[in-house]
């Protein structure tokens, strides 16, 4: 039985479903600086849930007060139904971490950087041989287990670290940025790894600033800006919500788009830049009078969850 079975009773409840991770009004600061500025977060047990917010925002700072190696100032933290950081070491227990910095030991093979960690996760004696096995193969790594970490390629380390956290099978992982800096075909190879993590009932939280990532994995995004969640729903609702069923793209010179954002804006519309373009969100609600000012040279798409994110983060994307 997983710890979060057990201890649901005591977890908050989000619409029915126990949260295996809660955060009320939670801040902080370093010095004067609030790198935090009262959170609310809920990730219901199963599901999982993508932290997406530009550079800055405050991802790895949350991801980092749920282990707690970073302390809140203000506020309440609930980990599988642990109060932390009161009760961290049990949280800590049953939850994987997968930071952001691989720090894999490169002169141990990849079977003994596993095994380390199955020791230290107290997996029992007789079944730490099946549990680092379990974890080779879940990361496509058998092959490979006697290979030294500093022989692996990239895609593989980053590989192996998922599987570290993963030795004790634990109830939860957190993923800090798990495919920054990786090529697209091995992000691709990294997204089927994690999607098969949360089709087995694996609680995922995972922090990300590629919109592609969390619109491929996640069943829910909270979007964070200076230290606060903005937005949060599923991919399809946020993008409904914020940037509705069609945008219309104007390209032009820097008089023309201002044109175009003045005549959006004077209707009510959220609007976006693009390099040399104005998007104009919400395009299905653009009265005929708009339509006729706004001119025949648009290009219509459907509406993204990246619209969302550069409209209501203000920022660029990656
Ligand atoms: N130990 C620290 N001391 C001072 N400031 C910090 C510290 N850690 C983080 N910050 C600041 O807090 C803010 C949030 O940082 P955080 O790393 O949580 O953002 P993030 O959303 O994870 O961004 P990134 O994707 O760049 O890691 C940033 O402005 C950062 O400079």
């Amino acid at each position: 039985m997983t710890v979060q079975r057990i201890r649901t009773a005591s977890a908050q409840d989000s619409g029915g479903v126990a949260a295996a991770v809660s955060l009320r009004g939670v801040v902080k600061r370093f010095g004067g600086f609030t790198a935090v500025d009262g959170l609310d977060l809920e990730v219901p047990a199963g599901s999982c849930l993508g932290l997406l917010g530009p550079n800055g925002a405050g991802k790895s700072t949350t991801m980092k007060m749920l282990t707690a190696q970073a302390l809140a100032d203000e506020g309440t933290i609930t980990v599988l139904g642990f109060s932390v950081p009161r009760e961290s070491k049990r949280a800590r227990a049953a939850m994987g971490v997968v930071p952001q910095q691989d720090n894999l030991d490169e002169e141990l093979t990849a079977r003994e950087n596993l095994e380390i960690f199955a020791h230290l996760y107290r997996v029992p004696r007789r079944s730490r041989r099946q549990a680092v096995d379990d974890a080779l193969a879940l990361a496509h790594l058998t092959e490979r287990q006697l290979v030294k970490v500093d022989d692996l390629s990239g895609g593989m380390r980053r590989r192996l670290l998922i599987a570290r956290g993963l030795v004790h099978r634990p109830a939860l992982v957190l993923l800090d940025e798990p495919t920054v800096g990786l090529d697209p075909q091995v992000r691709a190879e990294l997204w089927g790894l994690i999607d098969g993590l949360r089709a087995g009932g694996t609680t995922v939280l995972m922090s990300t600033h590629y919109i592609e990532e969390a619109e491929r994995l996640a069943d829910e995004c909270a979007l964070m800006s200076h230290g606060r969640v903005i937005a949060q729903g599923s991919p399809a609702r946020l993008v409904a919500e914020h940037a509705g069923k069609l945008v219309v793209e104007h390209y032009g010179p820097p008089d023309r788009l201002l044109d175009v954002e003045r005549v959006a804006h004077g209707a009510g519309l959220p609007t976006r830049r693009t390099g040399p373009s104005v998007s104009v969100l919400k395009a299905e609600t653009i009265p005929p009078s708009v339509d006729e000012e706004l001119g025949p040279d648009g290009v219509r798409r459907a509406a993204s969850l990246e619209d969302v994110f550069v409209v209501l983060t203000g920022e660029r994307v990656e």
